[in-house]
């Protein structure tokens, strides 16, 4: 069974959604990408919640994974519409009875491992990954290892943004290869799914004056 695909990426639906996605510098990176922009307007913020539900309506589905924090934004209401269950899979030392991903990295960070609470996810489960964004495709990872753990089976990650250049970028770049990752992991052939791309992320952020980048990690 696969996805209803009604909603290209980059498509119009996208293109709109996407002049509510203002980019900035932060985190030592030109280009951090604003939640915050899409959920502050409620009928933007439930355009995406519909194409997700939409898509996901004809694919079977057992649970729906959202990764820490900005998947705990998208995940519940696309949950509900969709009447499965919700489960968290959150940065270590927040919940009890879990299990814990290898280390990971993220486009600016170091992360130690991704844990799941073990009675989460059985044998053989069909799981749906949902995040805001992928870049590197290092958070992915860790979910899709932590569902392998316990032997379900990822059907898709679906994220509201996908940064294709990381997907596989030139041997000269010096860039990350999303495509290496996943296949040095074992987890080529997992599908990755997002709506908006870098080439319809066109809305740069006004900078204040005095505007400094406070984010965690340089
Ligand atoms: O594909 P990657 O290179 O791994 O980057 C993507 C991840 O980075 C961000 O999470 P972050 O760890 O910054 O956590 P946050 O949601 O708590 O800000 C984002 O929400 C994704 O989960
Ligand atoms: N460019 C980006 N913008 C927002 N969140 C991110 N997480 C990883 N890369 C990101």
């Amino acid at each position: 069974m696969s996805t209803n695909n009604k909603y290209a990426q980059d498509g119009p639906e996208a293109k709109e959604i996407a002049q509510y996605l203002p980019y900035f510098p932060f985190k030592g990176i030109p280009r951090f990408y604003d939640i915050g922009g899409f959920l502050y307007e409620p009928a933007i913020f439930q355009k995406i919640v519909d194409i997700f539900v939409e898509r996901y309506s004809v694919l079977q589905i057992d649970v729906i994974a959202g990764l820490d924090a900005r998947g705990f934004v998208l995940g519940p209401p696309i949950a509900l519409a969709l009447k499965k269950p919700f489960v968290m899979m959150r940065k270590a030392g927040k919940m009890p009875n879990t299990i814990c991903s290898d280390d990971y990295k993220t486009e600016y960070g170091n992360r130690s491992g991704m844990t799941l609470q073990k009675d989460k996810i059985t044998e053989g489960q069909r799981v749906l990954i949902i995040d805001d964004l992928v870049a590197t495709g290092g958070t992915l990872s860790s979910a899709i290892s932590l569902v392998k753990m316990l032997k379900g089976t990822v059907v898709e990650c679906a994220c509201v943004v996908e940064l294709k250049m990381f997907v596989d970028p030139p041997a000269d770049s010096g860039l990350p290869s999303r495509t290496k990752l996943f296949k040095d992991l074992g987890h080529d052939g997992i599908p990755v799914w997002g709506l908006i791309s870098e080439d319809v992320l066109t809305n740069e952020a006004k900078l204040p004056d005095g505007y400094v980048d406070d984010g965690e990690e340089h």
